[in-house]
Order: structure tokens, then sequence, then C-alpha cells
């Protein structure tokens, strides 16, 4: 069953579409990548998951169920890290834990959350008004997860916090996967999702523009051209490079496709043109996004 299903989302703003038909599927106990430039409708899209901001269209369904409105039952299953995380200045991280454990009725006896904050190397004895950005995203993350939710929802988790910190967190949340969490997160790190993620689902100007599997990245069997001729002209047509890649494209002077197999029959095909500069690498994810960010750009 889909733990998250998004179907036909769109949100606008005055007139502008900041969410535009925007469809969604994540899976129990999958940990999926949401990402994106900014403004690209991130945020827009979790908020609507939320209940905190209302779809001009589409339909969302949580656990299977409609969640167009906000609803307590649902909310308790859920674990939400807003990008920016409010909590009450004069407290220390350890009251507003308490504070929150209360509010689930939940009866903790402070060692609860003492592994988790040791593992993100939170001091939870200082007041939150001391607290850096990085410390302030580590106890919003140990407060949605006090009540144990099904699912996990985090908005830029780790944006503001330093590499090792980053790592932590990440390590802390496949932890959580062992333990059947479903997670969703969006973020415009490209390596942590490498690291992280089951699937990620790429946005751009409020548009999905394709869903990936990480795991066994079928790019990873293909390799990656970039390749500069003597002369500017367009070369894609006469060389039969569309053969290989519909997608084959021209950008600064530099012809980019992407080939399966061996690489002989594609340096046959260059050879018949003057190389003036030649890479051939195996694609990451991340040229592969790219890769898609500069084809609409020239859209
Ligand atoms: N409350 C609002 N009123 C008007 N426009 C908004 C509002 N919230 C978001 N937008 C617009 O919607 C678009 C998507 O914004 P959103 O915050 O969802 O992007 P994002 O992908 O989360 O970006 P970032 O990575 O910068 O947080 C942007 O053009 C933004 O300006």
């Amino acid at each position: 069953m889909a733990i998250i299903q998004v179907e036909s989302l769109s949100k606008d703003y005055k007139g502008k579409h900041a969410v535009s038909d925007l469809n969604l599927d994540v899976r129990a106990g999958e940990i999926y990548g949401f990402i994106g430039p900014n403004g690209a409708g991130k945020s827009t899209t979790i908020r609507m998951i939320m209940q905190l901001a209302k779809p001009t269209s589409g339909r969302i369904l949580l656990f299977g169920q409609e969640a167009l409105r906000p609803s307590p039952e649902l909310r308790r299953r859920i674990g939400y890290l807003p990008s920016e995380i409010r909590l009450y200045e004069r407290w220390t991280g350890r009251e507003s834990l308490a504070f929150t454990a209360r509010a689930y009725g939940l009866k903790l006896d402070g060692t609860d959350f003492r592994e988790q904050a040791g593992m993100l190397d939170l001091d939870l004895d200082k007041k939150i008004k001391s607290y850096s950005l990085g410390n302030r995203k580590k106890l919003g993350l140990i407060q949605c997860l006090l009540h144990k939710p099904d699912l996990l929802i985090l908005d830029e988790p780790t944006s503001g916090l330093d590499p090792l910190i980053q790592r932590k967190l990440i390590d802390m949340l496949k932890r959580q996967r062992e333990d059947g969490m479903t997670i969703f997160f969006s973020t415009h790190v490209l390596s942590e999702v490498e690291r992280l993620c089951d699937r990620v689902a790429m946005i751009r100007g409020g548009r999905l523009l394709r869903v990936e599997n990480v795991e066994g990245f079928s790019g990873a069997r293909r390799h990656v051209f970039k390749v500069r001729f003597a002369g500017e002209e367009d070369r894609t047509r006469e060389l039969g490079l569309r053969e290989f890649d519909d997608g084959a494209f021209l950008k600064d002077g530099v012809h980019r496709f992407s080939a399966d197999g061996p690489l002989g029959p594609v340096l046959r095909k260059l050879s018949g043109c003057e190389i003036v500069e030649l890479t051939v690498e195996r694609p990451t994810l991340e040229d592969v996004f790219m890769r898609d960010y500069e084809q609409e750009e020239e859209r």
C-alpha cells in the first residue's frame, strides 16, 4: 500500500503555479527523497501533504485515507519536521522534548531521547535560545520521533548541518527505516539522496521531472559522452547521436548524450568528425538530474 499517494496535485498562488499536476506514491518502509532547486515547490507539496496548505486541485491519500483536512488521527501517525522550526526559546532542549511528550500523552523518563541526543551530539540542558540552526534541527528531529510515528516527513532536514552531523543524521534515519518507518524528505543535496534513499523524485517549477530508483541505479550501465568538435555547428543529426540517445543535445558547444553497451560503435561514429575534446564517464544520479535541468532550460 502507498503510505503517501499524491494524485494530480496543484497549488496556485495568485495565479502562479507553485505545484502543477503532481503525482507521487511513497511505499511502506521506503526512504523517498524529494529533490529540486530553490522555489521548485518542495515545501508547498509537503505543506499540502501535512494539511497546512490547501491544494487548488488534486488528491492526497495518507495510509490509504483521504487527507485534505487536518485530522488528529492521521497527525499522530506522522512525525513532521518543517524547514523552519519554531521552538520556545526560553526552554532547554530537554524541557521542550518533555513538553512535546506530554502533548502526545507519552510517559517518558528522560532516558528515551538520551540515545538520539547523544548520537547527534546535542546538549539537551542548554537553553534553546543558545542553539545554532543545526542544533535546532537536531532537536526538531528528536521531537518528531518521540511518538514513534509510522511516517516521517522532513523538509530539508540536513540544511545548516555540518557534514559530520549530516552523516549522523542520515545514519539515524537509516536506523528508523530498519524499524519499519517510512521516510519522505526534501533536499537539494544529491549526495545525500544517493546515500540514503530507495527512490527519488525530482521536481522543478512545480512539475515532477522524474522518479528514479537509487539502488541498482540503471545509469550505472551507461556511459555519458561529452564531446566538442572542431567548429560550432550542431552535429547531432549528421552523426546520428539520437540513435544512441533520444535526448542527445548540444549546449555551449558541447554535444552531450549517453549510450548503453560497448564504447566501440559510439567512438567509431564520433570519429567521423574532428574531435577537439572528449570525456566519457559513468553517469551519477547527479548527471542524470543535471541533464534534465539543462534540457528543461533549453525548452
Ligand atoms: N505563501 C505563498 N504565497 C505566495 N507564493 C508562494 C507561497 N509559498 C510558496 N510560494 C511560491 O511557490 C513556489 C514554490 O515554493 P516552495 O517554497 O514550495 O519551493 P521549495 O522547493 O520548497 O524551495 P526552497 O528549496 O527554496 O525551500 C515559489 O515560487 C514560491 O515563491
